[in-house]
Formats: C-alpha cells, structure tokens, sequence
C-alpha cells in the first residue's frame, strides 16, 4: 500500500503475518520510516487499540512518536497494552506545517533574511496559530496563540521581537502536541497478542513426579505419587520458583519399554521412560496409576496454586506401541511395507519405544483429538503446556492447535521444546508459541553470549527465549567437568540474561556424571529409573545450590529490569572470561549491571568500561552500586576494576541508580 505520505518498516511485525507477541505491561516499542517528497516536516502516531473478544474495536489511544535520530527518518513511540488479548496499532503519519514553518523561519533569521523578506512566512505563521486558537478545545489557551498571531503580524516590532512569542515553550508545546495535520496518511494496521505476563517472566523448575516417593527401609527407591510430589512443591516454591514443569504422567508403554541408561530393553521393575506414552491403563488423557488419579492430580494443581506455582504438564504427541491409538486408529501411523511401524528419531537419538504419529494421515482426527486431550488437562488447572519435539510435526498443525486452543481458553501458554536451527525456533515461534527453548545450554564464551541475548531481544517481538541450565537430556560438558561454581555462573547467566529461565532437577546438587565420555546424558538418568534426591542433607551439609537459586529469584522479583527482554547492553571488558551486560527497565528505570566469571576454577580479573550513555549517565559520573549477591556497595565510573573469585563469587549483580522512566 502506497499513502500520501511514505511510511515503511514498521515494527513490530512478524513476516508470516501472524500477531506480534507483548504482554501485559509490556512496553513496546513501536518504530517507522516515515517520510514525504521535499523538505517539509513530517510526524507521526501510533494508534493503538484494544479488540474485544469479537473483534470489536475498543477506544483506540494515541502515542506520539519522536525521531530517531537525525537523517534517518525513523520514528519510535513506547506503547504499553494494559490488558490480555488482541490489540491492534497503526503508524498515522501526517505533514506538519507548523514544525516546516519554524523550521524555516529560524534558519531564515539567522541567515539574515529581512521582515520584508519574511512578510509570506510570518502570515503564514499567524494563520497557522490562529487556526489552532480558534478550535473550541483550546479556549483556555486563546489568548496565548492568538496573541502570538498578533505579534507576527505587527509591523510595529522589530522582526526578533515579532516572532519571539511563536517561539514561547508553552506555545511549541500546543502546536506540537496538538498540531496543525495535514496529507494524514494511515500506515498498515497490524496485530499484537497480548498474553498475561508469566508468558514473559517466569522461574521454571522441573522435576519427575514419580522419584520423589524416597526410599524404602532397605535404601530402595519408591515409586513417588502425586501425594509425595506436594511436599516437594514447597521447596520447589522456597526457592522462588513459579512454574513447576512435570515430564509425562501419563500410563508409561510396557512394550519395547526401556531399561537403565537407554539400554532397549528393560529388566523387571524397570518404569520405562515417561514420554513412551500409553499402555493399557490409557493414552494422553489418562494418569499413570502409580501417580494417583485425578483427584490426587486435583490436589496437587491446588496445593501448587497455594504456593504461587503454576504447574506446566509435557506435551509429547507420540505413542508408546501399547497405547490406545495404536489399536484404535491405525490410521494414524506409517506403516512400514512389511507391516511394522516405524519408531521415532530424532537422529542421532533413537527413540525405539515410540511411534510417531503421522499427522498427514487423517488430519481431522488427529487434530480434533489432540484439542480434546489439551482441553482435558486444561480443564484440570494446567495452562502451561511444554510441547516436546514441536520441529518434527507439521507446522499448520500448531498453528491451528495453539490458537484453537487460546480461542476457549486464551490463558494457555505453550513452550516449543525445539533445539533445533534458527529457522525452525523462530518459526514455532511465530506461529503462535509462548516461548522456546535456545541454544544458551550451548553458549558458553562471552561473545557467543552476547551475541546470543542480542539476537533474542531483537526478536522480542515474536520470541521468548527459556533458559534451561540443564534439561534431562542435556548435561552441558561445561556442568561435568567445572565443578559446583560453573553451576552457579551458568544459574546467574540464566537468570538474569533472560526474564524466563529454568532448572531441572539434579542441578542444586551440582549433579554432573555423564553416561559415559563425550555423551550429555546423565549417567543413571532419572529418564528410565527413579531418582530419589535428599535435598535437605545436602542443604544442611552445606553442598546444596539452593540457597545461591533462592537469592537469584529474588533478584529477579526486585528488579523489573530482569523480567523484560528487549533491553540488555553488553559493556567491554579487557579479559575475555569475564562478561558484563545491563538491563534496563524503561517503565520504572530500574537498571541492573550484571558482571560474571566464565571460569569456574581460576580467579579472574578485569577493567569494565561501561558506556555510560547507554545507562543514562554521563562521562564523568561516579555512582555507587548495590552489590545484591554479597551485599557490598562500590563506587563505580566508566573504568572499573573487577577481581571474581569463584569459590566465593562467580558474579556482581549491581544495582544501580535508577534512571528516569523512558515512557
Ligand atoms: O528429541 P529431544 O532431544 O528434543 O528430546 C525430547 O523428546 C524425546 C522423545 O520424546 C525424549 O526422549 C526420551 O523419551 C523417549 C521416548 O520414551 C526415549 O526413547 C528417550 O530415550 C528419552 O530420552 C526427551 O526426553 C525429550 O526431552
């Protein structure tokens, strides 16, 4: 669409057409090319407005945007949606003859131009003045605007003298917040979904339901319950968590279940893997029974709600060959031309105890099923789903779920557990994921890192990266080999690089064996046996992470500048493992400087050069900053000496003066 006015490159916008993400209180920025032929001003709005739940449009509000930057013709705006669901915004731009007028006016005084020369240019300053006196809406300002008209038009003042009234602040003020439009031309009108804010900020802690039932008098594990799994939400909730995520807890496959340490076959007793769903006891929509019932289940989404956590259930469209779909919709599957079906892969990984559905074979009842079972477990309390492997099931086949799904309950959030290439995270993304799991597991060097947490606040607007320290899957080679404070760098990392991040279990006690050399995968992982862990010993022993995760969370509540993700600035530092980064709040000013080792054993010391610019301070300045991890106060300018020892801290957390809010 081409206007009166040219206006290009509006953001947010995401390419598939599908909305831009925001949520509640999220301040947004909204930017635009706006740009017309000649030398005349131009100035632009952003029109936003909120949709009813059918549609309708709801009182749209108006946001002036400001250059960008001289020469670019950019314009920006902060808007911020103050409520869930759908809204839409539109860059109005307009050309503005009163900011032409004093534009050329100032530059023609001070070449020297005469008042004769200027007689066309000071009435056409007058009309401009007194058209805007006139309006009945700027009675109380009449006399002010009219009365500058009266100057420019007095032949009697000298010519400084007849303009100066033009120029009062109170006057540049009205013509420029309420100004003179002409040539209004209405940019392209594009969607924003706004979710509630634990799409953006959320603590995730993960653990399997099924280890937490402890020992038994012989030191054996016992199958855990639904029962044993609440007492675990209270030290799940102590250390300031708020989404706690369960694998699978539905009837675990008993055919090609799978034994110890991914051994393909399973020995007596062996409880198989949780995402080999289905057995005889039921599919997706059924509990295992070792868990409990749904009662059982009930209770704990209550006991969990108490607590202030939220609980998150996997969703891993896949069956164990025991599963009731097997048998009741073969058509569902691929069948392999002597008869079988084919397991799932995800190469190199083998996942021999799974058939994959094939989602091209009778799309209408596989989708129509998958609806029904997300809407029974939403119907239990859950709106947190984890979609396992989302990138290897068709990308209209989300699209639809998650936005069918958000049409009854528009609550539901939806996390793409997708390590996958770029192109695949931000497409899940884009088409209506929450959040998705990134590549930081693997980020470990401070340039990498900082070119990780750039890339994601750039696309803030269609992608909300979790960071996971660890997953059941994923033992990083950095967490086997560098000890208990690698553990703490990689949860500081986490926790203040992005506003959602994540632990799975294990990791407050530094649990690192692999399976074997060269492997991410647990020894003994807690994926093919119950893992019983005596959480407290450790923490009275002194061996426990807990508090250290307790302290971040915090921080995190604190500090609304760690609970947004478009705002980080990396500083320099002259040593290569160490990293320092802001983040900035634009709605209060809160500002953090987060300054961490990368090397887990060795101290490491350092000049952090902040640019002080970026954090609203000039050259010059000294401020004093608020360690919040040791408590200790420094005074810092640009040039900043650090020494991190890791045995007694693996990062500053530094508070600094708040700057004024930016919207
Ligand atoms: O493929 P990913 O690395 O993304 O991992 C996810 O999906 C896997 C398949 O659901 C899942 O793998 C686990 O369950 C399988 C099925 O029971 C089993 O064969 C695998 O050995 C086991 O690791 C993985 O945990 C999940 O995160």
């Amino acid at each position: 669409m081409t206007g009166r006015l040219g206006i290009d490159d509006v953001t947010p916008f995401v390419e598939t057409g599908d909305p831009a993400k925001a949520v509640v209180g999220e301040v947004v920025p909204v930017r635009a090319t706006v740009w017309r032929e000649g030398h005349d001003a131009v100035a632009a709005n952003v029109v936003l407005t909120p949709l009813g739940t059918d549609g309708t449009p709801g009182e749209p509000r108006y946001v002036r945007m400001l250059p960008e930057g001289v020469g670019t013709d950019r314009f920006g705006a902060w808007v911020v949606p103050d409520a869930e669901g759908r809204w839409t915004f539109r860059v109005d731009a307009w050309s503005d003859p009163w900011a032409t007028w004093r534009s050329g006016v100032e530059k023609k005084i001070a070449a020297g131009q005469s008042a004769d020369e200027l007689a066309n240019d000071l009435e056409i300053g007058a009309r401009l003045l007194s058209r805007v006196g006139r309006r009945p809406t700027e009675q109380d300002s009449r006399d002010l605007l009219l009365g500058a008209a009266n100057a420019l038009r007095d032949t009697a003042l000298p010519l400084r003298a007849r303009v100066a009234p033009a120029l009062f602040d109170a006057v540049v003020t009205i013509m420029t917040e309420r100004p003179v439009r002409e040539l209004i031309t209405h940019g392209p009108e594009r969607e924003i979904h706004v979710d509630r804010r634990r799409a953006l900020y959320s603590s995730w802690y993960e653990f399997f339901p099924r280890s937490t039932g402890g020992r038994d008098e012989t030191g054996r594990p016992v199958h855990g319950t639904f029962a044993t799994s609440s007492k675990e939400l209270d030290r799940v909730a102590r250390m300031g968590f708020d989404v706690v995520y369960l694998p699978p807890i539905h009837p675990v496959g008993t055919v090609h279940r799978k034994g110890r340490n991914n051994s393909v076959h399973a020995e007596p007793g062996d409880v198989g893997s949780p995402w080999a769903i289905g057995s005889a006891a039921g599919g997706h929509d059924a509990i295992d029974p070792e868990l409990g019932d749904f009662d059982d289940f009930d209770a704990f989404v209550a006991k969990a709600a108490e607590l202030g956590l939220e609980v998150a259930l996997d969703l891993a469209l896949q069956c164990a060959p025991d599963h009731p779909w097997v048998t009741e919709h073969p058509e569902w599957f691929t069948v392999r031309p002597d008869g079988t079906i084919a397991y799932a892969e995800n190469p190199p990984k083998r996942y021999q105890d799974i058939y994959p559905l094939n989602f091209d074979r009778d799309p209408e009842g596989i989708y129509a099923e998958c609806l029904r079972v997300v809407r029974k477990w939403v119907d239990h309390g859950v709106k947190i789903f984890r979609v396992d492997n989302p990138h290897t099931k068709p990308p209209n086949f989300w699209h639809w779920l998650i936005w069918e799904v958000k049409r009854r309950d528009p609550d539901v959030l939806f996390l793409a557990e997708a390590f996958t290439r770029p192109a695949r995270l931000f497409g899940l993304a884009r088409l209506g994921f929450t959040q998705s799991y990134t590549y930081f597991t693997w980020r470990t060097e401070a340039e990498e890192l900082a070119d990780f947490a750039t890339m994601h606040a750039e696309h803030a607007d269609e992608c909300r990266p979790n960071l996971f320290t660890n997953t059941p899957d994923i033992l990083h080679p950095s967490l086997q080999t560098g000890g208990p404070a690698m553990f703490a760098i990689r949860a500081t990392l986490a926790a203040t690089m992005s506003p959602t991040w994540g632990v799975y279990s294990g990791f407050e006690l530094y649990e690192g064996t692999p399976v074997k050399a060269g492997s991410e995968e647990y020894l003994d992982s807690e994926k093919y046996e119950l893992r019983p862990r005596d959480f407290e010993t450790a923490l009275n022993q002194g061996r426990s992470l807990e508090p250290y995760l307790t302290r971040l969370n915090e921080i995190r509540r604190e500090h609304p500048s760690l609970q947004q993700l478009r705002e980080i600035h990396f500083h320099e530092v002259d040593n290569p493992q160490l990293i320092a980064y802001s983040r900035l709040d634009p709605a209060t000013g809160d500002q953090v400087l987060v300054v961490c080792t990368l090397d887990s054993f060795a101290a490491q010391e350092g000049t952090v050069k902040l640019d002080m610019p970026a954090l609203g301070l000039d050259y010059a300045d000294l401020v004093d900053v608020h360690d919040e991890i040791s408590g200790q106060t420094f005074r810092w300018g640009e040039y900043n000496f650090v020494r991190l020892v890791p045995a007694e801290h693996v990062a500053h957390v530094l508070r600094l003066p708040p700057r004024t809010p930016l919207v």
